[in-house]
């Protein structure tokens, strides 16, 4: 009998630990699955609007979800359209920033990323994130879109040329007029686009980044960005639904040669090794989070709910040339080489869906001088060549 009890003991407790595996496993993969995603949608978020990224397509999303909540947008003063630009950022530069301290909720606009400054604008619980994209695509639409303001881009005829001799073309004592040619990135992270690209230096910068930054996304996986982001802010599907904006026109895309692409590389080596460096992590945390299965099916509802949005939405299915757009008011800002691209909205829309789709494509510097008009009604408006009324 006892020899059958002890049996017994032994087989039971093997069982009580069993369960209890059973449950940390469960428990394990319960907060594994729900490592980033917060309780409630957060509302206080930085993003700093790197050039060239598909960053005007992320403002664009922030300012949507700034007014469904209510929240305030830490703007540029005055007329300008920028947080000072080139300039490091300075807190001052915030409109009403002497007044409101640090009571803002979103701030998106262009700025060289100041870390010390920005924390006097923004609440402690703020979330960070900024987006990045291959150094190749980016130099030639940075080549297209800044080809007569930036000299070494002006001095050589096309982005093949500048690459097969950059040092021709690009002078250093030209310092800040030429950040779009080298290391842009680099740059509007607040480094020093020329500085010697040694291991140390550049280990440093990159954990500094990732300390100020919770969250990099990439243009080129943007779909796949707006889950993670989704997920990391606790945010609705709906909240990062968006329209491609400022793309270009198909023959304002000059076609790189192979040997520039790898120039590119070496050029921008700072850029090329913090791309890198991001993209690694970025598929980590994908796998440590949501997970490869779990984040194409999100792709795939995020392009459903966008396509049903489009043929909601537009005249025509794809971004159309500006001078096919009939609003003028509705035309983007072009620069340099690009023909940056719009949208028609279709005619004789419901209130409600006219005001969802008239906000999905509104060009930046439009939106951005509407809300700062909402913010500041007492203040001048800023002067942008077309005031919308997209109001309630
Ligand atoms: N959703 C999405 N996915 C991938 N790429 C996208 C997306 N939205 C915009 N874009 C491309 O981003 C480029 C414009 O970047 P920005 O809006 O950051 O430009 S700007 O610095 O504010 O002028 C511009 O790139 P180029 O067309 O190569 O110039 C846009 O086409």
């Amino acid at each position: 009998d006892s020899l059958e009890l002890c049996f017994f003991c032994r087989h039971s407790r093997l069982l009580l630990f069993f369960t209890l595996w059973l449950g940390v496993i469960f428990l394990a993969g319960f907060f594994h699955m729900n490592h980033l995603r917060p309780s409630h949608p957060q509302t206080n978020v930085m993003f700093l609007k790197t050039h060239k990224t598909a960053s005007s397509t992320i403002m664009n999303i922030l300012f949507r979800f700034a007014e469904k909540h209510n929240l305030t947008l830490a703007l540029p003063a005055g007329q300008n359209y920028h947080l000072g630009y080139p300039h490091r950022f300075m807190a001052q530069f915030v409109e009403g920033f002497k007044t409101m301290g640090q009571s803002y909720n979103i701030m998106c606009n262009h700025m060289r990323f100041n870390l010390t400054e920005v924390r006097k604008v923004m609440p402690n619980t703020t979330t960070y994130f900024s987006i990045l994209r291959n150094p190749v695509s980016l130099m030639e639409s940075s080549y297209a879109y800044n080809k007569f303001f930036t000299p070494a881009f002006r001095r050589s005829k096309d982005v093949n040329e500048f690459l097969a001799s950059p040092w021709t073309y690009y002078n250093m004592s030209e310092y800040t007029n030429n950040v779009h040619a080298r290391n842009y990135m680099w740059f509007d992270f607040g480094y020093d686009n020329n500085a010697m690209d040694t291991e140390d230096y550049v280990q440093r910068v990159i954990a500094e980044i990732e300390q100020a930054f919770q969250l990099m996304l990439l243009t080129d996986y943007f779909d796949e960005s707006m889950v993670l982001l989704k997920d990391t802010l606790g945010w609705e599907l709906d909240d990062v639904v968006y329209f491609k904006l400022n793309s270009r026109s198909q023959d304002t895309i000059e076609s790189m040669t192979p040997e520039s692409k790898e120039k590119v590389k070496e050029w921008c080596s700072l850029d090329w090794k913090l791309y890198q460096h991001f993209n690694r992590t970025f598929w980590r945390r994908i796998q440590e989070t949501i997970g490869l299965e779990k984040l194409d099916q999100e792709v795939n509802l995020l392009r459903m709910r966008q396509k049903e949005l489009m043929e909601l939405c537009l005249l025509d299915p794809v971004p159309i040339d500006k001078t096919k757009i009939k609003d003028k008011k509705l035309q983007p800002f072009q620069s340099g080489r690009a023909n940056i691209l719009g949208y028609n909205l279709k005619e004789d829309m419901a209130n409600e869906t006219l005001r969802t789709c008239l906000r999905l494509i509104t060009p930046e510097l439009q939106y951005m001088s509407y809300l700062y008009a909402c913010q500041f009604p007492e203040k001048k408006r800023k002067s942008t060549a077309f005031s919308l009324r997209i109001g309630a």
